[in-house]
């Protein structure tokens, strides 16, 4: 440990950056009022995969990733980001991590640059304007890199989503449905960048999605929560083989209509049945 990082908390083992898993959650629960949005999650994601989690509407996936971030306090269980307790030693690892979601936007009246300059502030980039350009270059920014955010397209605000994303060079990358409202040549366009990013990196990426191609075409690992729980958590093709569908959007729709019983992985109809 250097000088400057945060010490562990009481009870917990010292930081090990180096091999720690990029993400180890443990029993973990958050529960709202008398709501238990998470309950009892646990799972590793090891460095350099991307691993999708998906879930129904409500089934606990932004709340999982913000507790990842440090942003939610867990009501109990633990959360470490390679190697370092969330968020006891935030300080120690959120420069080395980034989120981006389409719901949450960036100030409107500052330009894509503005915009980029804070943010590349905020993370201490060094030669900040360089990385502007670089990745102005790389996202195709240049036609309105000083336009105000407000003045853009949705597809044009994804890209300076992005940017702002990748900023500075995250290790972990936290997605909460990066494509979504999209259309299909621009969606595409975002899953190349990130698949290129992951590769060239060697980043991890935890995306939230409800696409389940992009799922399948990007991710090493699904993780599948229903009302706050794990309900599967395995490759996609592993996944699609157990519950003997060709496609991930069947076994979604399975998991989601409760279709899979004691085990027994039955191929039912998708279409016009009442089950
Ligand atoms: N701030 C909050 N206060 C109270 N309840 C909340 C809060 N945030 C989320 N919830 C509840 O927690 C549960 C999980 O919500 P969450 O947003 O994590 O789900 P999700 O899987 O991301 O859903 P979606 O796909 O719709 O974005 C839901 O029942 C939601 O209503």
């Amino acid at each position: 440990m250097t000088r400057n990082q945060s010490a562990p908390p009481p009870g917990t083992a010292a930081p090990d950056p180096d091999h720690a898993a990029a993400i180890d959650v443990a029993h973990l629960v958050k529960i709202y009022k008398t709501a238990r949005a998470v309950d009892d999650v646990s799972f590793q994601i090891a460095r350099g995969s991307i691993t999708g989690l998906l879930g129904g509407n409500g089934a606990g996936k932004t709340t999982t990733i913000a507790m990842i971030m440090g942003l939610v306090l867990p009501t109990s269980g633990r959360v470490r980001v390679l190697g370092y307790a969330m968020p006891e030693q935030s300080e120690d690892v959120l420069g080395r991590m980034n989120f981006e979601s389409p719901y949450v936007d960036m100030p409107m009246r500052l330009t894509v640059r503005q915009n980029l300059t804070v943010f590349g502030k905020l993370y201490a980039v060094p030669e900040l304007r360089e990385r502007i350009a670089q990745l102005a270059e790389d996202l195709d920014l240049n036609e309105f890199l000083d336009r105000p955010n407000g003045k853009l397209s949705a597809g044009q605000k994804t890209r300076v989503a992005l940017a702002k994303a990748l900023i500075n060079r995250p290790d972990l990358l936290l997605l909460d449905e990066p494509t979504a409202s999209l259309d299909p040549d621009t969606a595409d366009w975002v899953r190349q960048r990130l698949e290129t990013y992951r590769q060239q990196h060697g980043a991890t990426i935890l995306l939230a999605s409800h696409n389940m191609l992009e799922v399948e075409r990007l991710c090493d690992r699904v993780i599948i929560m229903k009302r706050g729980r794990i309900e599967d958590d395995d490759s996609p093709d592993n996944i699609m083989q157990r519950y003997n569908r060709a496609t991930l959007e069947e076994v979604f729709l399975d998991v989601a209509r409760g279709r899979v019983q004691d085990g027994a992985l039955q191929a039912t109809p998708l279409h016009g049945d009442a089950s």
